[in-house]
């Protein structure tokens, strides 16, 4: 069984010089207050997927929908996967599904393509409704919309690198001098420039991951699905392709969803994450929102050894500006993590202003700074993390 793992030194944020907010374009409610007004690319509303007899009953049944999932299997013999799920993916964010092994993750990203039928709900794409596309609609939709990366590389042993990559241009038809050249640009893009000619049982396994990655790009899809797909790689080649989804994510803008039982790999590659529990989404949030205001006990404790000043932003420690406190003088911007915070505060020894343009937010000191770190009660911030006057 998987086990979620985070290691204390282990969520060092691969984004965090790359000049983009982590928190100001990745919610529903962005952290400036207002909407995310970017295009919905994926809408999934009340979503269920049963597994067992009569299954299509238990989403109506009032009964079955208060209970566990255990009392559910013994009562009815049914397994609720996905459970009443409801959620919006973003154009251009990375949307990460985690949860402990059986939470429902794998179910409910493959009834996005309705490689799972679900049993119930509304589920869009672009505006599209998925449930009601016949199968050419639907074959296209995987083809060149919705394109899925898996654990297991799926590579064709006997063919060349380049060939693999061009394996799902050939499906669509593209001849074979265009669509080498498209493989060679998509491998050279995923760093493996040199090994085209390579047999797969020639690379390690970062490397065919890579050559996996590159076929999924190689037809542009509108949103990259992600199963679990570093998980079988070492920590090290693992840390390398978080950063090279997250460098494709930074350079191309591409929507992508991301499935994942490994906290530290939600928190390093995530805009926004849904934590899954027996098929229901127990909380749904940016990084920060999550280890900084866990919804309940079993988030809190989820997100308990995270180290949270590389997670957590200055807009959590900040105080108010006390009198003259909001003029001149050393400034982070509202984004800035907690741990570069720490050492500009170190260096300039006495508080820093936290300035958003030619707005003062509030104020950082050793004090607030140390209290998220310890998690002593600071000042009050609300949901999104502003701090209250
Ligand atoms: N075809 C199936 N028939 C019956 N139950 C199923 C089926 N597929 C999945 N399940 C059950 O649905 C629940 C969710 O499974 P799912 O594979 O979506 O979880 P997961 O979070 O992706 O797990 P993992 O991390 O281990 O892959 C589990 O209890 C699983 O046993």
């Amino acid at each position: 069984m998987a086990t979620t793992s985070v290691g204390a030194s282990d969520v060092p944020n691969p984004r965090k010089n790359d000049g983009n907010s982590r928190n100001s374009n990745n919610t529903d409610t962005a952290a400036n207050g207002g909407p995310d007004e970017r295009p919905v690319v994926f809408s999934v509303r009340h979503l269920w997927k049963v597994f067992g007899p009569k299954a299509d009953r238990i989403p109506d049944d009032a009964d079955a929908a208060g209970l566990s999932a255990q009392e559910l299997r013994e009562k009815t013999g049914c397994t609720a996967a996905v459970r009443d799920v409801s959620f919006d993916v973003h154009k251009g964010e990375v949307f990460v599904v985690m949860g402990l092994s059986g939470s429902g993750k794998s179910t409910l990203v493959r009834c996005l393509t309705r490689l799972i039928e679900p049993t119930s709900g509304k589920l869009e794409m672009d505006g599209e409704d998925v449930r009601a596309m016949d199968r050419g609609a639907l074959r296209e939709l995987r083809r060149r919309r919705a394109a899925m990366v898996f654990q297991h590389f799926g590579l064709l042993p006997h063919r060349s690198v380049v060939d693999n990559v061009a394996y799902g241009l050939e499906i669509q038809g593209m001849g074979k001098a265009k669509r080498r050249e498209k493989a060679a640009e998509m491998v050279d893009k995923v760093g493996l420039a040199g090994l085209e000619k390579r047999r797969p049982g020639q690379l390690s396994g970062g490397q065919q991951q890579r050559v996996g990655l590159a076929r999924a790009l190689a037809v542009d899809p509108e949103v990259l699905l992600f199963d679990e797909p570093f998980s079988a790689l070492d920590p090290l080649i693992r840390r390398d392709m978080q950063e090279e989804v997250v460098r494709l994510h930074r350079e191309e803008g591409r929507t992508m969803v991301f499935i994942t039982h490994d906290l530290a790999e939600a928190l390093r590659v995530g805009d926004r994450i849904a934590l899954m529990r027996d098929g229901r989404i127990v909380q749904l949030g940016t990084p920060e929102e999550i280890v900084g205001s866990p919804a309940d006990d079993y988030v809190r404790d989820f997100v308990r050894d995270v180290p949270r000043e590389q997670v957590l932003t200055v807009r959590r420690a900040m105080r108010p500006a006390e009198d003259g406190e909001d003029g001149d003088g050393p400034a982070l911007a509202p984004d800035t993590l907690i741990s570069d915070a720490i050492e500009t505060v170190a260096r300039t020894g006495g508080p820093v202003r936290v300035v958003d343009g030619t707005r003062c937010l509030g104020i950082v000191d050793h004090a607030c700074l140390l209290n998220v770190v310890a998690r002593l009660q600071g000042p009050q911030h609300d949901e999104h993390g502003e701090v209250a006057a």
